[in-house]
């Protein structure tokens, strides 16, 4: 082995930020496994969120709700396993935060120890403000989600664009400035109009990461399994498929199958 880990020029919350002032836009996209994070962060893709989407994508759950903070553990360490380059954030998940500022702490401690990410994202705005506060005094950065939060979403009931109404997104941008003021490295915004994106982003110091969010967020994310065409069935307007895995992965199997079936797998070159 000729580079080593620590020749390579780890992302910090302050490159993140540094591409900000830079001017330069900043990419992420989510992974859950070992495997995935390699190739995600081989690719050159700056900040890997290890999403409560796992509980989605992963495990087939309806919602983000179920997945629990160990199963989030699991996820993340495995990610870190697989990742050289990025910063590894990972969303605290429903229930780990939103009872109290000491429950709260403990979750993100976990994470921090358990895994070996560098930073947690937590959904909300003031309802959180003394959680997030406890995390930051703990050392851990936190990064704040404005916007569709889908782990309300039995309070919402749809996952509507958010903040098109004037208080709504008078809301969103104190909250934001907010999350920023208390020391929020960044902020992820889901699902709002691109005109609040452009007035949130160009107010904040902080980056703003949009998905669905419009083209003038500091930077863009997506799920790992939509932007492979993974995902069949999942396709709102603010995804691009930039693959089909889904027809690529379904005709290997099946012509492994086929294959199978008709004696040619394995032949004599693949047998001892
Ligand atoms: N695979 C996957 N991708 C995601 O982006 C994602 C997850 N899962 N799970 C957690 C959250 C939920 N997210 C969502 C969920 C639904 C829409 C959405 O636009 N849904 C409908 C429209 C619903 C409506 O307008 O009421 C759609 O067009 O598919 C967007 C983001 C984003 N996150
Ligand atoms: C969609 C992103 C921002 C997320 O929170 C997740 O994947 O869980
Ligand atoms: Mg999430």
């Amino acid at each position: 082995m000729s580079v080593h880990n620590s020749d390579i020029k780890r992302v910090t919350t302050h490159t993140i930020q540094e591409l900000k002032n830079k001017g330069e836009k900043i990419s992420a996209l989510t992974a859950y496994d070992y495997s995935m994070a390699q190739v995600v962060d081989a690719a050159g893709v700056e900040l890997i969120l290890v999403g409560d989407s796992a509980s989605n994508v992963m495990a087939g759950h309806e919602t983000t709700l179920p997945i629990t903070l160990d199963q989030m553990i699991y996820h993340a360490s495995s990610v870190v396993r697989g990742v050289k380059r990025a910063l590894v954030v990972v969303d605290l998940p429903f229930g780990s935060y939103q009872g109290n500022s000491t429950e709260a702490l403990r979750s993100a401690i976990r994470i921090m120890k358990e895994s070996g990410a560098h930073a947690v994202k937590m959904e909300g705005g003031l309802e959180i403000k003394e959680s997030i506060m406890r995390i930051l005094s703990a050392g851990v950065p936190v990064m704040g989600h404005l916007g569709l939060t889908p782990q309300s979403i039995y309070k919402f009931g749809t996952y509507a664009v958010r903040a098109k109404e004037e208080a709504e997104a008078q809301k969103l941008i104190d909250d934001a400035h907010m999350l920023e003021s208390i020391g929020c490295f960044g902020i992820v915004l889901e699902k709002i109009p691109a005109a609040l994106t452009k007035t949130v982003s160009e107010s904040l110091v902080i980056p703003t990461i949009g998905i669905g969010a419009g083209p003038d967020a500091d930077g863009q994310i997506l799920v790992i399994h939509d932007l492979l065409g993974i995902t069949n069935e999942f396709k709102p307007r603010f995804l691009r498929r930039y693959a089909d895995l889904h027809k690529i992965m379904t005709e290997a199997i099946a012509h492994y199958v086929d294959d199978v079936k008709i004696r040619d797998f394995p032949n004599e070159k693949e047998a001892y």
